[in-house]
């Protein structure tokens, strides 16, 4: 039986729910003290941030890769190739620079989000929706609402951009273009990611491709409110990504995080990240690795991040998958079972943000 506190709890998150304003409807509201969904149990608040710290302690050098080498011949080719594959095999993580995208179409997105989440209230509900299987741009607080333990402090749309596309009109003015064309350049840079992530397996430069890994691409849009009790509640919990890999782009506040050898790293601002996700993890067996990340709740804000992620569990293909054929050898057995893209999403969509891993259900 439920208990009375319990069944408050989720009345209080249905209320929430319905208002259709999320964090951000609290946060005009004028509160001073954060409503108690949004509370985390003790052992799972982080402990305050050092004043000044970067998080990394100068210990760290996040890598980044500059991808304009790659159109410089053969030798520079492979040197990228050689510093992706050793940041998908130590970090999970990297930054990439002169990346082909435009800064004005990262501007003009990081605005486009930040301009939907403050839109007029009455427009801005009318794309609230939990029904993500069907509405192609989907407003909401939460994927996993219902089920968590803690409200998490951030508002998120998303939208599935490919493989079918909502029509232009399904997308909201504010960011209806932008969003159109950021896409297209995040296909175009995730093809070329594809093909070094393949070279660095050992694998022809098509396989991944070949695969589909660029078939399925969904957009989330955050947004993170100015938290008034930061340490009582959380943007974004650790996790790891579903994605076969995931480009993301924060804005010039900051605040990912992602562990690495048992520490909190800080991402730094200011370059487009990309992280490989647990999909690839799978189809790599092992070798490339799908790393926990995290938003910590701040003062500051909103901050605003969008994450791409090229994934086609959403797909209800029964498709099986599991590590890579031609990467397996008596030395290298498998893994992870084979599984279909169906079996993976509804299992992944069952556990939500929980903190656990998602890998070791599939692992052998
Ligand atoms: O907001 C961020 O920087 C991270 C978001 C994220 O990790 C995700 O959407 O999977
Ligand atoms: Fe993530």
């Amino acid at each position: 039986m439920m208990s009375a506190k319990s069944s408050d709890r989720e009345a209080e998150v249905r209320a929430f729910d319905e208002t259709k304003l999320g964090v951000k409807g609290i946060v005009d509201a004028g509160v001073t003290t954060i409503p108690s969904i949004f509370i985390n149990p003790i052992s799972k608040r982080l402990p305050p941030p050092k004043p000044n710290s970067t998080g990394c302690d100068g210990q760290f050098n996040f890598p980044v890769i500059d991808l304009r080498a790659s159109e410089n011949g053969l030798d520079h080719w492979k040197k990228v190739v050689e510093e992706i594959r050793e940041a998908s095999e130590t970090w999970g993580f990297f930054q990439v620079i002169n990346h082909g995208i435009p800064d004005t179409v990262l501007d003009e997105i990081l605005k486009g989000v930040k301009g939907f989440f403050e839109l007029d209230n009455e427009v801005k509900k009318g794309y609230y929706s939990r029904d993500f299987a069907n509405d192609k741009f989907a407003y909401h607080c939460n994927a996993d609402l219902y089920s968590a333990v803690a409200v998490n402090w951030r508002d998120s749309f998303l939208c599935y951009m490919a493989p079918n596309p909502p029509t232009p009109d399904e997308i909201p003015p504010v960011c209806r273009e932008i969003l159109i064309e950021y896409s297209k350049q995040v296909m175009k840079l995730g093809k070329m990611l594809f093909e070094i992530l393949s070279e660095a397996l050992g694998l022809q430069q098509c396989h991944l491709l070949d695969m589909g890994c660029l078939d399925g691409l969904s957009i989330l849009g955050h947004y993170y409110p100015a938290c008034p009790q930061p340490e009582l509640t959380i943007g974004t919990p650790k996790h790891a990504d579903g994605s076969y890999i995931t480009i993301l782009l924060q804005d010039q506040l900051g605040g990912l995080q992602v562990l690495h050898q048992n520490h909190w790293v800080d991402v730094p601002p200011g370059a487009l990240v990309v992280n490989i996700g647990n999909a690839l993890q799978i189809a790599s067996n092992d070798k490339f690795k799908s790393v926990e990340h995290r938003v910590p709740a701040k003062y500051a804000g909103p901050r605003i991040s969008i994450a791409s992620f090229f994934s086609t569990f959403y797909l209800e293909t029964t498709q099986k998958y599991g590590p890579i054929k031609e990467l397996l050898s008596d030395e290298n057995p498998p893994k992870y079972r084979e599984i279909t893209m169906k079996e993976y999403s509804i299992y992944n969509m069952k556990k939500g943000l929980d903190e656990t891993s998602n890998l070791d259900y599939f692992r052998i």
